[in-house]
């Protein structure tokens, strides 16, 4: 059977400020319909990598081809139509605090889609929200006046405004309380089944990697060390996958996960 071609492929990527390397010859495929986590000690450069794979953050060398374009080098106007297809949701949400929730969601309708009208934006932001399962009247609400996961929420609302087939989403529970964090996975795991997303996933929840994560991508010592399941992960012996997995976090969230399946 022929191969897919993966959704993201980075090849040779390298990284710098100033002295600081952060990525030295990383490569990473990510494929069509998986939840891949991506995962990595503070500061190894989760973040900087998937700014680089979304063109805010320009690398000194590598490939990466997203959807079929390759990215690098891309001027603004040529990167537009295949950044339409994908949506991203920052780190703590960043959402526009002068906007209400609704006119967030509404923020890349109105980048892309500039002949819409009043009530199409506004349809389609409330059909958002509700995807996002916030309750209705979330939309008048500006960000300050929302919880923590409803702020996660809003910023998920706005990721999928453009009907993404890929998501970005850099630490999703980072700071819910553990509720709150399993329902923000569930969610993650539904939409990504009904609307058929592939989702690069950031985070340092190892209950999310069991719950929800397709395979895992380890960052370490400036590239991807190991790609996988999490059993795989466990069969290489990079001390830092070992630490991270067998730890006792990593203990509890495995048995977390057993006692569920
Ligand atoms: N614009 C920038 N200028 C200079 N250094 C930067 C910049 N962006 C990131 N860095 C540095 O790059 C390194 C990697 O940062 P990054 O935010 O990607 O880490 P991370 O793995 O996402 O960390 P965390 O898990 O703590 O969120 C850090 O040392 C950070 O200080």
């Amino acid at each position: 059977m022929a191969e897919i071609d993966p959704v993201i492929s980075v090849r040779g990527l390298r990284n710098a400020f100033g002295d600081q390397v952060i990525h030295d010859n990383l490569d990473l495929d990510v494929r069509a319909g998986e939840i891949l986590g991506v995962v990595g000690g503070s500061g190894t450069g989760k973040s900087v990598l998937m700014r680089s794979i979304i063109g805010l953050q320009e690398p000194e060398a590598g490939e990466i081809t997203v959807l079929g374009t390759s990215m690098r080098g891309k001027e603004e106007d040529e990167a537009f139509e295949v950044r339409k297809r994908w949506g991203v949701m920052f780190q703590g949400g960043a959402l526009f605090s002068t906007l209400t929730v609704a006119e967030n969601v509404q923020v890349p309708l109105r980048e892309f889609y500039p002949q819409f009208d009043r009530e199409l934006l506004e349809e389609i932001a409330r059909y958002k929200i509700q995807l996002s399962g916030l309750p209705p009247e979330a939309a008048h609400k500006y960000p300050s006046e929302l919880s923590g996961g409803m702020k996660k929420r809003a910023g998920l609302a706005r990721s999928l405004a453009m009907d993404p087939e890929l998501l970005f989403l850099d630490e999703p529970t980072a700071g819910l309380d553990p509720i709150g964090a399993s329902k923000f996975d569930e969610l993650t795991r539904s939409l990504q089944d009904t609307l058929g997303l592939t989702v690069f996933l950031i985070t340092h929840d190892l209950d999310t990697l069991y719950a929800i994560c397709d395979r895992v991508a380890v960052i370490a010592d400036k590239r991807v060390i190991a790609i996988g399941k999490i059993d795989e992960l466990l069969s290489t012996d990079h001390p830092w996958i070992h630490e991270y997995f067998s730890g006792p976090r990593g203990r509890a969230a495995r048995l977390g996960h057993e006692r569920q399946i």
